[in-house]
């Protein structure tokens, strides 16, 4: 039987409030309206901003609300209105929408894009309503996606169609993580051939930033983590050198080995971890003069980053992006046939994955160290 026009019963993730276990919960998820999507959600991946997020810090966190990002699955109907997706395409949520028309996306300076981005901030669909319900009560979206559902509504620029052949349970992970590192890398920095980087937090972005400075032909690749698990994940992707800055002889700093490491500092670096502390040394341990330093992590409420301007003065730049750079709906589907094609690396990031009703052991995953991305399959 048709589902088209109809609400949809099934089973959803819910972040009733911060700090506390999802619960699986029976929801209800209306019809696509105009420019709207309504999408069958096959595999999400598991990122530290849903861990952020669920944890209360996130000044835009609203609660109750199905959280998730990096999700992949099948255009179950479409809005009136809909021209760039249709029933039965395969398709990557987008958190960073791409509309085509808006000044940002114009610009041919960013990829971020106006169109929806204030309504998503607030949890609520470009009209100013949810489509979910549970328990006679609204239930808020989450970065425009809400991929902890087996069925979810988008707006229609923030879903990109990929190519069929490729599986879901690895083009969920280009929603996000590899995508932002692999785009940091290779769109963001105008990294040139030989080029000294350091990649602070050696987890899924921070790998996948890794991997692109591999294809860029960056010269010293240098990973920094607390966790010397992370060694060999971090020489896997291709890192030539690790530190783990717990470990540096007594009056070192990971400033100072940096600077000793590439003959007076990087030409890139990019923090992975979102602690203002490490953006701090991330900036600092870039070369005076033209060293660029990559703003990747998300820092709680509250936080700021702090240096001596005479950093800046002495020509290191400070910046910063989101989604890698990259833009959704024109780049997605070249990216995905690079994963097809081998280029770039997706099943290797996978080291967990659950059912629908194991989503809280993946956060828990996530936390305890040796996990790069756990996927959880909705069916
Ligand atoms: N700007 C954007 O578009 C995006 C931003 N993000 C953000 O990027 C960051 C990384 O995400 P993700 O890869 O999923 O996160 P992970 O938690 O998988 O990876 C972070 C890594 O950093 C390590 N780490 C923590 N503290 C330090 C430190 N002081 N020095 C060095 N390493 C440290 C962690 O070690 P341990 O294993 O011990 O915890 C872990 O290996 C997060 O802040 C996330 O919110 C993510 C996606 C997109
Ligand atoms: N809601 C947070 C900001 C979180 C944030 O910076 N998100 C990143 C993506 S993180 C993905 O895992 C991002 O794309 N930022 C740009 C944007 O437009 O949101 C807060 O308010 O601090
Ligand atoms: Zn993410
Ligand atoms: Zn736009």
């Amino acid at each position: 039987m048709s589902t088209v026009g109809q609400t949809i019963h099934c089973k959803a993730a819910v972040a009733w409030e911060a700090g506390k276990p999802l619960t699986i919960e029976d929801i209800e998820v209306l019809p696509p309206r105009a420019h709207e999507v309504r999408v069958k959600v096959l595999y999400t991946g598991v990122c530290h901003t849903d861990a952020y997020s669920l944890s209360g810090v996130d000044p835009e966190g609203v609660f109750p609300s199905i959280l998730g990002h990096e999700g992949a699955g099948i255009v179950e109907s479409i809005g009136e209105g809909v021209t760039s997706v249709k029933v039965g395409d395969h398709v990557v949520a987008l958190y960073t929408a791409e509309c085509k028309e808006c000044k940002f996306c114009k610009s041919g300076k960013t990829n971020l894009c106006g169109a929806v981005r204030a309504t998503q901030g607030k949890g609520v669909m470009p009209d100013g309503t949810t489509r979910f319900k549970c328990r006679g009560q609204d239930l808020f979206h989450f970065m425009g996606c809400s991929t902890f559902a087996q069925y979810t509504v988008l707006a229609d620029v923030s879903v990109v169609a990929v190519n069929p052949e490729a599986a879901p349970d690895r083009t969920c992970l280009l929603g996000c993580g590899i995508t932002t590192g692999y785009g940091a890398a290779t769109i963001t920095a105008k990294m040139e051939e030989g080029a000294n980087i350091a990649v602070f937090g050696a987890g899924c972005v921070g790998l996948s930033v890794v991997q692109g400075a591999v294809e860029r032909k960056a010269g010293k690749i240098i990973v920094i983590d607390i966790n010397n698990k992370k060694r060999e994940w971090a020489e896997k992707f291709g890192a030539t050198d690790f530190v783990n800055p717990t470990e540096l002889p007594e009056g070192t700093t990971i400033v100072d080995k940096l600077v000793e490491m590439t003959d007076g500092g990087c030409d890139f670096t990019f923090d992975c971890t979102g602690n203002v502390g490490v953006m701090r040394n991330a900036l600092e341990a870039c070369h005076k003069g033209w060293g660029e330093s990559i703003i990747i992590g998300v820092a709680a409420a509250g936080k700021e980053i702090a240096t001596r301007p005479f950093q800046l003065v002495t020509g290191r730049v400070w910046r910063g992006c989101a989604f890698g750079g990259v833009k959704g709906r024109t780049q997605l589907p070249g990216l995905v046939e690079d994963y097809m094609s081998g280029k770039i690396r997706v099943d290797d990031f996978i080291t967990h994955r659950h059912k629908l009703d194991g989503i809280n052991t993946a956060f828990d995953d996530m936390h305890a160290g040796d996990c790069i991305r756990a996927v959880v399959e909705l069916e």
